[in-house]
């Protein structure tokens, strides 16, 4: 008889906490998991009370997820270490910034034989270049690391609209085994081997979608973001040939891809505020701390790190899209200058 594997969330934010939801539910229905799910959460006051006690005794994280009611058998814990010390399973679900930090702080503090799988979308960069961030729960962890990623608002999902997510992992049991973690009725899952295209497409969306937002605050209609989304989706594919050789086009057409883009382009925080943005000439951090509530914005950011790579290699005209966006991020360009990078893209050359 193996033990009922235990599992821990790292991250409570608008998608962690609707994650929380679905897992918390979900290792009921099993025996291969333990039914006390440990979530850390990063402490913080609310409303004059720990955020831990109020997802403790509320079963609702009232500042991310408000009106959605957690399982019981999910547990708040503000320690990652006291979280993660016992887990088999680690779910990664915090914005990207802070996965350094946290795998830092976990370090010599989990089981050896613990595997991981990432939610976040985004990248790391340091000197060398750009990082995925499973590779970052890999190597700093010194553990195995899958990914989920998909077009799923967090409020959405936590409503239990019906949609769709795809697992990447190389290890077909561990993929069965995640799937069952994490496939509900409402969310419905698909596992496929290409974890690093998947996790890219995650990553990559967020920018294409910051583009999108921008067309809305020209006052542009839905022809021209369409060209946005499909220009914004060569770029991800070229990114993918030229610095992660070995994508297979067929994941592309996941969740994970297509699917992701249209919904993020269309109902995501990184399109509405890059919106405000045009709108209201407001930076994005005064908007994201504005409009967000504490959330946090990955688009911008990610333009920011690609562009890193990209200047450094001399490529930033092979992706004039992406390039475009991060240059009216940091108002190097002027939003009125995205039509002239759409009507120029070397796609109509
Ligand atoms: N929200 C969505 O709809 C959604 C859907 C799919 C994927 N994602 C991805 O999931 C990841 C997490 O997003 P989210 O929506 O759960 O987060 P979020 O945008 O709600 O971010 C806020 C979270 O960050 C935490 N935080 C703030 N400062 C911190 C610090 N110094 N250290 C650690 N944590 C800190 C906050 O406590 C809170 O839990 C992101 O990569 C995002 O792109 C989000
Ligand atoms: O709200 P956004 O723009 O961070 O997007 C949320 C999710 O990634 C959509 O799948």
């Amino acid at each position: 008889m193996t033990e009922p594997l235990k599992v821990a969330i790292v991250g409570s934010g608008n998608w962690g906490s609707a994650i929380a939801k679905i897992v918390g539910h979900n290792v009921l229905k099993s025996d291969d998991f333990a039914t006390e799910v440990k979530m850390y959460v990063y402490e913080e006051m609310v409303d004059g009370r720990k955020l831990t006690e109020i997802i403790n005794t509320e079963h609702e994280n009232i500042k991310y997820l408000k009106g959605h009611k957690l399982p019981e058998n999910v547990v708040a814990v503000p320690d990652a270490r006291d979280a993660c010390r016992e887990a088999d399973i680690l779910i990664f679900v915090l914005p990207h910034q802070f996965v350094r930090r946290i795998c830092s702080n976990l370090q010599g503090h989990i089981k050896p034989t613990a595997v991981a799988i990432s939610l976040i979308k985004g990248f790391d960069v340091h000197d060398k270049g750009l990082e995925l961030i499973s590779n970052v729960v890999r190597t700093m962890l010194s553990i195995d690391c899958a990914v989920l990623m998909g077009a799923n608002i967090a409020s959405e999902v936590a409503g239990e609209n019906y949609c769709e997510a795809t697992i990447g992992c190389k290890k077909p049991d561990f993929g069965k085994l995640l799937k069952k973690l994490f496939q509900t009725d409402y969310f419905r899952i698909v596992v496929v081997e290409d974890e690093i295209t998947v996790e890219l497409c995650g990553a990559l969306k967020n920018v294409t979608a910051t583009g999108a937002g921008f067309v809305d605050g020209l006052g542009y209609g839905d022809n021209t973001k369409a060209a946005v989304i499909r220009l914004g989706l060569m770029e991800m594919v070229k990114f993918c040939e030229e610095f992660y050789p070995g994508s297979k086009m067929s994941t592309f057409l996941e969740s994970c891809g297509v699917a992701d883009l249209v919904t993020t382009c269309y109902g995501g925080r990184n399109r509405r505020v890059a919106e405000a943005f045009v709108k209201t000439g407001k930076s994005i951090p005064e908007l994201e701390k504005e409009m967000l509530n504490g959330q946090s914005l990955q688009g911008p950011p990610t333009a920011a790190e690609i562009n890193i790579m990209l200047k450094a290699k001399n490529m930033e005209d092979r992706f004039p899209l992406f390039t475009a966006i991060h240059r009216i991020c940091i108002r190097e360009l002027e939003p009125q200058k995205f039509i002239d990078c759409l009507k120029n893209h070397p796609e109509h050359m």
